[in-house]
């Protein structure tokens, strides 16, 4: 069965050249977005995709002590209940909708940064700290394994979409916490499966077939995947940075614990998601086995990331720096 919404994910890969790191711009129109804003994505340089496998993130790490959901406190436990039960095609809907149709904030990368100081992620077994420090953990471990400054960069911002909490949300559960597919059966492969119970759409008989409303090798764009950080950001950075599509994939997908850890869902894939796995799977110890490093500066760190960011959020006429539509 072919999707059966459009949920405007266009592929824009094969549709522009590369432009990163002294490589021209190519200009680009765009009927919604004034042409100055509009920028565009296209795919990493063979050399940069190498660089994937010639450094293993902190291998001394005792990397087990990370992810243990069974022996997760209530908070945890609790929010995946919440999240499992809620997370609908027709809430999926509503929330695109919400998205798409108002602006929540005009602020900067950094502004939107310090702005997440106050959220604590309730989902997440393995940190306490606050988002900024999460955010410049993982940018700095990227940064000292002499990774391209586009996939620092995508540490840095990757759960600034976590930002929605103070917008949009109906709590954490639309926000945080690993993603899944919605309009298909909820695979085995998502943590605690149990939970799914209560959630309308798995007595749906399409949304509980298998494939439900989707078809084999239909392709990760065409897939509505649990609203949250992730979606969220993604869109913003599709529209507002010039990241190439591997950034993108990092950041839509890395929550996706079910697809790029667990090996659900793979019929979804085409060509174009296996190339993307690569980069999300490269992408995610940086997230994950950071957390336990030491707590980042803020104020230390400030000037190297602000050149990153202003090389990929690039400031309009009139800005010194970029002003995210958010
Ligand atoms: O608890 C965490 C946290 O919310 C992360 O930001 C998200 O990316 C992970 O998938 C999730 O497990
Ligand atoms: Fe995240
Ligand atoms: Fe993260």
């Amino acid at each position: 069965m072919a999707p059966a919404m459009d949920i405007e994910m266009p592929n824009v890969a094969e549709n522009f050249n590369d432009h990163r790191d002294g490589l021209a711009l190519e200009a680009t129109s765009d009927a919604i977005d004034d042409a100055a804003m509009k920028v565009k994505n296209g795919t990493a340089t063979q050399e940069e995709v190498d660089i994937y496998d010639q450094s293993q993130f902190d291998a001394e790490k005792d990397k087990t002590q990370f992810r243990q959901y069974e022996d997760a406190c209530d908070r945890v436990k609790n929010f995946y209940r919440e999240q499992h039960e809620k997370q609908t095609v027709a809430y999926n809907l509503k929330a695109r909708n919400d998205f798409k149709t108002k602006t929540r904030a005009e602020m900067t990368i950094w502004q939107a940064m310090e702005k997440l100081n106050t959220l604590i992620d309730e989902s997440d077994p393995d940190t306490s700290l606050s988002q900024i420090e999460h955010l410049l953990q993982a940018a700095e471990a990227i940064r000292r394994d002499g990774k391209p400054k586009w996939f620092q960069l995508t540490g840095l911002v990757h759960d600034l979409g976590k930002l929605l909490f103070f917008y949009d949300s109906r709590g954490q559960w639309d926000v945080v916490g690993d993603t899944f597919p919605v309009g298909c059966r909820f695979d085995e492969s998502i943590i605690y499966p149990g939970t799914f119970e209560d959630n309308p759409d798995s007595k749906d008989p399409i949304y509980s077939d298998k494939h439900g409303i989707y078809s084999p090798g239909c392709g990760m764009d065409n897939i509505m995947l649990s609203w949250g950080h992730d979606e969220y950001l993604y869109h913003i950075c599709r529209e507002q940075s010039t990241l190439p599509d591997e950034a993108l994939a990092m950041i839509r997908y890395h929550s996706f614990y079910p697809w790029h850890s667990a090996g659900g869902y793979r019929w979804m894939m085409n060509d174009k998601d296996e190339k993307m796995l690569a980069a999300v799977k490269a992408f995610n110890p940086y997230d994950l086995y950071s957390k336990s490093d030491e707590m980042p500066d803020p104020a230390k760190l400030k000037g190297y990331y602000m050149e990153l960011i202003n090389t990929y959020f690039p400031p309009r006429e009139g800005e010194t720096e970029r002003v995210i539509r958010w």
